[in-house]
């Protein structure tokens, strides 16, 4: 059965939640008009409608005005689209909502589900994709490599192109070129679009069983029984006291570090993994690492660590797609005896202790309850899911939630460190640590603009793919069944906050002082955590930990980085980890 419940933001001028809300939730990227909050139950999607004029829109204040007593839908179409108005020349597509005469149950179900719903409007024309030639396609990759900086070539040769079709010898993709294209696929045509493009090497590391490279039911399953310990009030100041915890150990380390010196040499990105491993530890499965954990929690730490390790070490092998046998860091990962088997028994050992201890009654339902508290595995284990599954779901969130954050908290010390004008914003800001967790945007502006800032160029993830289940229409484009469609976080940051292409790593001018990140640009621009059904699920935990330890950092030492520049690759994420590219001097302030 569908449901639609209306209720007003319940945090934030925004109120977003993250599954929809296309800068991820929490308010902290929104910059739409939303007021109105939506859930509809059975598809996990949960959300806010943007007010933009390529998108649902709703009218809140008419809404309130009204006391939602009745509204009515209608959509109208672009001028590509061929209809009578909505959105500029950039904006087309399903369309407004306004108040009037249904229910606004029925209207918010329809308009969510317009894409997939018989009596919507189709696009009046079909627009022909452009295929860029062979020859330039190979120019373009053999200098720029990577797909995001291709697209940023790409723009400049077809500038007015929302989608460019990339055929490739083994698959074609479709290249996702302006946010409306991407809100269209991410969001308003989620229901066509609901998989995760994945490469056979996840499969061969059997990374596809949790919830990210998870398709179809599964993947359902496994985000519905998390999204309430990710979404809920009160599990989210579990997760800022986790935070505040880790980070304020870290810090005491590091001022033993330097004891009676002046300074202390140390890798910012060693210690912030170490960092945002533990944080995720705590608030997956509970474990305290260090002097506090018991034997288990240190082992289960320890090997983890060493399976993350291993995972990049295989990302960067070409020969594990090939011939995965032939990779020791393959045969470590899964191998007989290998650290997946051992971490597999260990952590069953974790979960039947916890068994014993909790004396856990599962619930008939996930959704319903009561908001969780504590750490996700006794979430998990009141669900009534299975050993396996938890396992699978809690390595999945431990790989998705580490390295993420680390390199952003990593690669926002580096370069605010340089700007000694920003740093003596964030010092005269209340200490990050003892804001509460609905305050940090409001109370903490600067370290919030300097994460915002670095998502926006260093995005951990920087290119994302989704493959249809039926034939589509994106932006008057008409899509086959079984396409991939694919986006950049990296590409939309760097092209779409000015006019013209911008990679000034400036958080004052882009997010402060009524920079255009703050209000004017679209929130598809900036698409850090993804969004829709398929989007981060980490987005709150993600960013609040990254403001608040870059806040805390920046406010209790003063950084002198080995580099001027930050030196990067990408493998499974955004790596700093290369030719000491965060080696720094440290000093007590
Ligand atoms: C700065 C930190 C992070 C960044 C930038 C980030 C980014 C992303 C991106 C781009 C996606 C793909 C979204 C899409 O396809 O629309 C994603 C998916 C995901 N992330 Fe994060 N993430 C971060 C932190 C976390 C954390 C802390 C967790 C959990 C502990 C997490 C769990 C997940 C999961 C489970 C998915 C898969 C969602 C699905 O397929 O339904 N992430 N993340």
């Amino acid at each position: 059965m569908l449901t639609c419940q209306l209720s007003h933001p319940p945090l934030s001028r925004h109120g977003c939640p993250p599954m929809m809300c296309p800068s991820g939730g929490h308010g902290y990227g929104c910059r739409s008009a939303t007021r109105l909050r939506v859930r509809v139950s059975d598809t996990m999607a949960t959300g806010v409608v943007v007010g933009r004029p390529s998108s649902l829109f709703l009218r809140p204040t008419s809404a309130i005005n009204q006391g939602l007593k009745t509204c009515s839908s209608s959509f109208y179409r672009s001028r590509r689209g061929g209809g009578s108005g909505g959105g500029g020349s950039r904006h087309h597509g399903v369309g407004l909502v306004r108040f009037g005469s249904q229910s606004p149950m029925l209207t918010l179900r329809s308009c969510l589900f317009a894409s997939a719903n018989d009596d919507a409007p189709p696009h009046s024309a079909s627009r022909a994709v452009i295929t860029p030639s062979l020859f330039s396609l190979v120019v373009w990759f053999a200098r720029y490599l990577e797909p995001w900086n291709v697209m940023l070539a790409m723009r400049k040769e077809y500038p007015d192109e929302d989608i460019l079709k990339i055929d490739l010898i083994f698959e074609t993709f479709y290249f996702l070129m302006t946010p409306d294209a991407a809100r269209e696929v991410l969001l308003e045509k989620s229901t066509d679009f609901p998989l995760r493009y994945s490469i056979d090497l996840f499969e061969t590391l059997e990374l596809d069983r949790g919830i990210v490279y998870a398709q179809g039911d599964r993947h359902r399953t496994n985000k519905r029984a998390c999204v309430p310990a990710f979404e809920s009030a009160s599990s989210m100041s579990t997760f800022v006291e986790a935070i505040r915890d880790e980070v304020d150990d870290m810090c005491d380390r590091w001022v033993a570090k330097i004891g009676n010196k002046a300074s202390a040499q140390l890798d910012v990105y060693d210690e912030v993994r170490q960092l945002t491993l533990a944080v995720v530890l705590r608030v997956t499965f509970g474990l305290r690492s260090g002097g506090s954990g018991d034997k288990l929690s240190n082992e289960i730490s320890t090997t983890i660590a060493q399976y993350l390790e291993a995972i990049v070490a295989c990302a960067n092998e070409p020969i594990v797609s090939i011939a995965p046998q032939l990779s020791s860091n393959y045969r470590r990962v899964v191998g007989s005896g290998g650290l997946l088997e051992k971490l597999r028994r260990l952590v069953l050992e974790l979960i039947a202790e916890r068994r014993r201890v909790d004396g856990v009654v599962p619930t008939s339902t996930v959704e319903g309850g009561a908001p969780p508290s504590g750490d996700l595995l006794g979430v998990l284990l009141a669900t009534g899911a299975s050993d396996e599954d938890i396992l699978l779901i809690l390595f999945d969130l431990i790989i998705a939630g580490s390295d993420t954050t680390a390199s952003t908290i990593s690669a926002s010390l580096l370069l605010a460190s340089k700007d000694e004008r920003l740093v003596s914003r964030v010092r005269e800001e209340p200490d990050a640590l003892s804001v509460a967790h609905e305050d940090v945007r409001a109370r903490l502006p600067v370290s919030t603009a300097i994460a915002r800032e670095t998502l926006r160029l260093y995005p951990p993830v920087p290119f994302v793919g989704r493959r249809s289940v039926r034939p589509s229409d994106v932006c008057g484009y008409s899509l086959d069944e079984g396409v991939v469609c694919c986006w950049s976080p990296f590409y939309f940051g760097r092209q779409f906050f000015s006019s013209s292409v911008d990679d000034a790593w400036d958080p004052a001018r882009v997010w402060l002082d009524g920079g255009a990140g703050g209000t004017t640009v679209d929130p598809f621009a900036w698409l850090p955590f993804g969004a829709g059904v398929r989007g981060c699920l980490g987005t709150r935990l993600g960013l609040t930990e990254s403001v608040l330890a870059v806040g805390c950092m920046l406010q209790r030492f003063d950084f002198t980085f080995e580099r001027d520049e930050l030196t990067y690759k990408y493998d499974l994420t955004l790596n700093l980890s290369e030719n000491r590219a965060t080696a720094c001097e440290v000093r007590k302030i």
